[in-house]
């Protein structure tokens, strides 16, 4: 699914209006209508509702919300602002007589008086509806002091489309200051892409996406670089199985992995290519893992290295069908020369994980003897290894888009959405996932994944996509057994093979 930058969504929104000749307040209206429907599954007419309403149509949503509400017997306080003697939207005149003509009462401040704010109690509901998406810069003075005054307060927040102050693009600039920290965010029909970030994760809190009916063919017609990883996606790319296939027909993975002390990266990762779906799976690491490995996943074949404790040289003794190198390599010298050595002259696509990236951050020249279309599967450390500190997650996804570009490779760019950037500069977020999956072990999962896919013949980019979506759900189907906290890497793999089957036969179908 696309996702749009604020002014592409601010263009569908006009678009639809002309198109399908839907006026601006019946747009509104249905906006105003999911949220409050949202807002009154959550929270009973016994809590006090304060709804702080702006001078543009995000003040318009939340004067409606509140009309609709006093329908259904809520008593919101409201309290509309606007600075002094700028004239309110149309809209928001119009939410507002509607409210008035309804029996409600609003409280209007001017923000250049000394402002007298209502009391905020622990109980109390607040409704952020001062700015959406018509924000030109960060909030000043009294609107500063309102927001503040929000924070400091102890009561739930729902925010209106974005929170107050922020921005729903990726913004290199943002300081998180002045803004909203939202428990609840009520977005009018796609989610933000700053929605997508780590570092603004306390300022949308839980968001919620309510549908209003934008033209389903400007949408379409749209271009858009972000998009959203569906599950439908997924199942159309999943290639179904022939009856008479044979091992011959799906691949062979080769994992470059593990040192002394280290062994379990290279049996997480063999489970995790096990269970993709390829015909064979070869790890190659040093002769201390022999046993380890024969034992653990005596499904994988081990091509042992000549040094006992380290990869010391990587010289495939067979054409594997995908290679995938890094995870539990260590950081030693010998090993670097040897993916150093074996960079320069394999050719075809590779998965790049762990030590693999942390060669490349030792070795930056190496970045340009990258086969086209390799897979890095850095965490925001590792990217920082190799692409130096970066300030933000804006920022960071930036440079992510840059150098995706400049050396032709996909970079997967792990964290709770996991973003898939391809070299066209196009980003896909991965919704799957779950924070018990923040444990050593389940990326080398994800990178034997990744390579048995490549390994059967999928594309490196829907190898990325597809992996990081079927080890989120294989994570959320572990979480399910084991709970948040007891979730290990092992169980990750382990339901690797369920989840594809979920996929592949969604629960609604017999
Ligand atoms: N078709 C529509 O108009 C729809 C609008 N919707 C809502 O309308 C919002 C956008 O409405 P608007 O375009 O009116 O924009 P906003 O309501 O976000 O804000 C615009 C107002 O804020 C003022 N302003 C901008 N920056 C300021 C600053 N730094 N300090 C003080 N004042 C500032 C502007 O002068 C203007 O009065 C969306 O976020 C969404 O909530 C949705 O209901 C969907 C449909
Ligand atoms: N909070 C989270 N929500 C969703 N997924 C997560 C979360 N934390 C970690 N993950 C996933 O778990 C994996 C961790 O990989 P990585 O950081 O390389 O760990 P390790 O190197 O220990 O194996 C990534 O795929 C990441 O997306
Ligand atoms: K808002």
């Amino acid at each position: 699914m696309k996702i749009f930058t604020t002014e592409d969504v601010r263009a569908i929104d006009r678009r639809t209006m002309e198109v399908d000749g839907i006026p601006s307040r019946e747009l509104i209206k249905r906006a105003a209508r999911g949220m409050a429907d949202e807002i009154m599954a959550r929270w009973r007419p016994t809590r006090p509702f304060v709804f702080f309403a702006g001078p543009g149509n995000n003040g318009a949503d939340a004067l409606a919300i509140a009309t609709i509400m006093m329908g259904q017997g809520y008593r919101p306080t409201v309290y509309l602002l606007n600075i002094g003697g700028q004239m309110l939207s149309l809209d928001c005149r119009t939410f507002r007589d509607e409210m008035l003509s309804s029996g409600g009462q609003v409280n209007f401040i001017e923000i250049k008086d000394q402002l007298k704010l209502p009391e905020l109690t622990a109980d109390t509901i607040v409704i952020d509806g001062l700015f959406g998406t018509g924000l030109r810069e960060g909030l000043q003075g009294g609107f500063q002091v309102l927001v503040r005054y929000i924070n400091e307060s102890s009561a739930t927040v729902v925010s209106i489309d974005i929170p107050s102050g922020m921005t729903g693009d990726l913004n290199p600039d943002a300081i998180n200051r002045n803004i909203v920290h939202a428990d609840l965010t009520l977005t009018v029909e796609f989610p933000r892409i700053s929605f997508f970030l780590r570092d603004n994760a306390d300022l949308v809190g839980e968001w919620r996406v309510v549908k209003i009916g934008l033209n389903k063919d400007i949408i379409k017609s749209t271009p858009s670089s972000f998009h959203i990883v569906e599950e439908a996606e997924v199942r159309h790319l999943l290639k179904p199985r022939s009856p008479f296939v044979s091992k011959a027909d799906l691949g062979s993975a080769l994992l470059v992995t593990g040192s002394y002390g280290m062994a379990g990266a290279a049996v997480l990762s063999a489970r995790g290519a096990l269970r993709s779906g390829v015909g064979k799976v070869t790890a190659h690491s040093p002769l201390c893992c022999y046993e380890i490995m024969q034992s653990a996943v005596p499904e994988a074949m081990f091509e042992p290295d000549e040094h006992k404790l380290v990869v010391s040289g990587i010289n495939p003794r067979h054409d594997y069908s995908a290679i995938g190198l890094g995870p539990g390599l260590g950081t030693n010298e010998m090993t670097f020369s040897a993916l150093d050595t074996f960079l320069k002259v394999h050719k075809r696509p590779v998965v790049i994980d762990a030590d693999a990236l942390n060669c490349l951050a030792a070795r930056p020249y190496l970045l340009q003897d990258l086969p086209v279309l390799s897979v890095l599967t850095p965490h925001v450390g590792e990217f920082d290894r190799i692409f130096g500190d970066q300030p933000s997650d804006s920022v960071r996804l930036m440079k992510a888009m840059e150098v995706a570009h400049t050396y032709q490779v996909l970079i997967l760019l792990k964290g709770h959405y996991t973003a898939l950037v391809r070299p066209d500069s196009k980003v896909y977020f991965n919704p799957t996932g779950t924070p018990a999956m923040a444990k050593g072990g389940s990326g080398d999962v994800l990178t034997g994944l990744i390579t048995g896919l490549m390994a059967q013949g999928y594309k490196p980019e829907v190898s990325a996509l597809m992996g990081a979506y079927i080890h989120g759900l294989a994570g959320e189907m572990a979480e399910e057994e084991h709970g948040v906290y007891g979730v290990t890497a092992g169980d990750i793999a382990a339901n690797i093979g369920k989840a594809i089957q979920s996929i592949m036969k969604p629960k609604n179908e017999i």
